[in-house]
């Protein structure tokens, strides 16, 4: 039997370069899964890969720091599938603006997006778990941005954000343990996706992370989403509240 046979994962930004790629692994491994983005296009594209490869999908487009299309999202799911048992939220924003110049809309977009749309999908998939007694798992996309002050070049807004979702992880995860829903998050290094493009053509940015990083490269979306994997699975059974790096070593310098 294979690892997540017959399970259901929502993922959200799930139409994003990490997202997709965990929605890849988890259906090699017998997920079905629920791709909630805002990229209409990119989500139909997604399906069509997944649905090629004999993967159980279905798609909501919306804005997912909105009420109201969180709650859409999660009535198609169930209609699909009957139950929720994963959830990995890969939404993000970075707008690497400087703490003085910043405007107050992108930070309120920041909070948005990388807070409060992370609230309102667990929130929501919570609710369904401990009404049908289900042993959820949960799995937030962080950054070492939230684990550190970066220092590169200034993000206030993502740092600050990203910071805020470890310990809204642990204070998940302590609230709903006694559910036996277990909530942990990864902390990637930076990652080949188009979400650093504009850093992968600035040659000296690209030169700077290779020297902050021990392993010297970027990390993959692949080997991002196995250690998604990893926390969603029952090999992490005990482990819960963690951020888990997934950073070449960039915190251990
Ligand atoms: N790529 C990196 O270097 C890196 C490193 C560390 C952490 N992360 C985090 O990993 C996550 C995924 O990153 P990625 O590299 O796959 O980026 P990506 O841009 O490929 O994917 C992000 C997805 O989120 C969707 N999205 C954004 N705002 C949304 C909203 N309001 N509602 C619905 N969907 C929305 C986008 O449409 C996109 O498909 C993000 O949380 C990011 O902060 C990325
Ligand atoms: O977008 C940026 O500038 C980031 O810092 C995004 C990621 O978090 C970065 O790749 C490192 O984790």
């Amino acid at each position: 039997m294979l690892p997540f046979e017959g399970q259901v994962v929502v993922i959200t930004g799930g139409a994003g370069a990490i997202g997709l790629a965990t929605a890849h692994l988890l259906g090699e491994q017998g997920a079905r899964i629920a791709l909630w983005d805002a990229n209409a296009a990119a989500l139909e594209n997604a399906i069509a890969e997944l649905s090629g490869r004999g993967v159980q999908c279905t798609s909501h487009a919306g804005d997912l720091s909105d009420e109201s299309q969180v709650e859409t999202a999660l009535a198609a799911a169930l209609t699909a599938y009957g139950r929720v048992d994963m959830l990995v939220t890969s939404v993000g924003v970075s707008p690497r603006e400087d703490a003085i110049s910043q405007k107050l809309s992108t930070w309120q977009r920041s909070l948005d997006v990388n807070m409060t749309s992370i609230f309102l999908a667990s929130r929501a998939v919570v609710r369904e778990m401990i009404e049908r007694g289900i042993k959820g798992r949960i799995v937030h996309l962080g950054s070492i941005m939230g684990l550190s002050g970066g220092g590169l070049y200034p993000n206030l807004a993502y740092h600050a954000t990203k910071g805020a979702l470890v310990n809204m992880t642990r204070a998940m995860a302590c609230e709903w343990a006694d559910h036996g829903v277990r909530v942990n998050s990864v902390a990637p290094t930076w990652v080949d996706t188009p979400f650093i493009g504009a850093l992968k053509a600035d040659a000296e940015a690209m030169q700077r992370i290779s020297e902050v990083t021990p392993l010297g490269r970027l990390a993959t979306p692949d080997e991002v989403a196995h250690s998604i994997a990893f926390l969603l699975s029952s090999h992490s059974a005990m482990i819960t509240g963690h951020t888990l790096p997934v950073d070449g070593g960039f915190l251990a310098k």
